[in-house]
């Protein structure tokens, strides 16, 4: 997936990924990385995700990449707040507190020189191809600092059109992707069946979203 895929995504808002409610996962599985008031939540491929806002409520910063602008925009606009606007780096650093949010590709977020305790990734991972899970793993690795976790949600399914996100990843490749530097631990696995649309549609005979915890060796 390149840029141009994603943008075009946010400019005819076709964003089906985005969730109106909080996902089940964070909300039931975050305790797991014992990450206490304030500290730093990184959000990989953050969108404009209203699990920003939840984790906020915890007492954590949030500190969000994201390539479209236009959802960095609608994060803030639907949220009645105005941010403050900085170049940094590669970045324009969008800025309402609790909420670090930076437009730009993720890619290049070493060049900030930050470093996290704990990160949360919904549809990060499944957003990529095959071909650049590995990259995204390293540099997972290099931001997360020794003992941080990552509270990490996939989904797996059986679908034959899997040339576009979301992509499945099962335990088997996040094992695979992970292991290497960080223990990996599956916490949940939600199971649907027909009650899931792409299910019902024909589309795929399973579609299960997985949640992990990740803790850096
Ligand atoms: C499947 S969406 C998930 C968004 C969000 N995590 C959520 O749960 O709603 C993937 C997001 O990643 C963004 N994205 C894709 N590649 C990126 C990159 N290299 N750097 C930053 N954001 C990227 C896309 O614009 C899109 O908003």
């Amino acid at each position: 997936m390149d840029a141009n895929f994603w943008h075009q995504r946010w400019q005819s808002s076709r964003i089906g990924f985005h969730q109106s409610d909080i996902n089940l996962h964070l909300r039931t599985c975050w305790h797991h990385t014992g990450a206490g008031p304030g500290t730093e939540v990184l959000v990989p491929l953050c969108g404009k995700s209203l699990d920003m806002h939840w984790l906020a409520e915890q007492g954590h910063t949030v500190a969000g990449f994201e390539l479209s602008p236009l959802a960095v925009a609608g994060f803030f606009e639907e949220a009645g707040l105005t941010p403050e606007r900085t170049a940094e780096g590669a970045f324009e650093h969008w800025l309402c507190a609790p909420y670090h949010l930076y437009a730009g590709d993720f890619f290049a977020a070493e060049q900030l020189g930050r470093q996290f305790n704990a990160a949360y990734d919904r549809a990060a991972l499944i957003a990529l191809p095959p071909a650049m899970r590995a990259d995204y793993v390293d540099l997972m690795a290099r931001l997360i600092t020794s003992g941080g976790r990552v509270l990490l949600v996939t989904l797996n399914h059986d679908s034959a059109k899997d040339q576009t996100p979301p992509f499945a990843v099962d335990e088997t490749e996040v094992r695979t992707l992970f292991e290497s530097r960080f223990e990996v631990s599956l916490l949940d696995r939600q199971q649907q069946g027909r009650q899931h649309p792409r299910v019902a549609a024909g589309d795929c005979t399973f579609f299960d979203e997985l949640c992990f915890l990740l803790t850096r060796r």
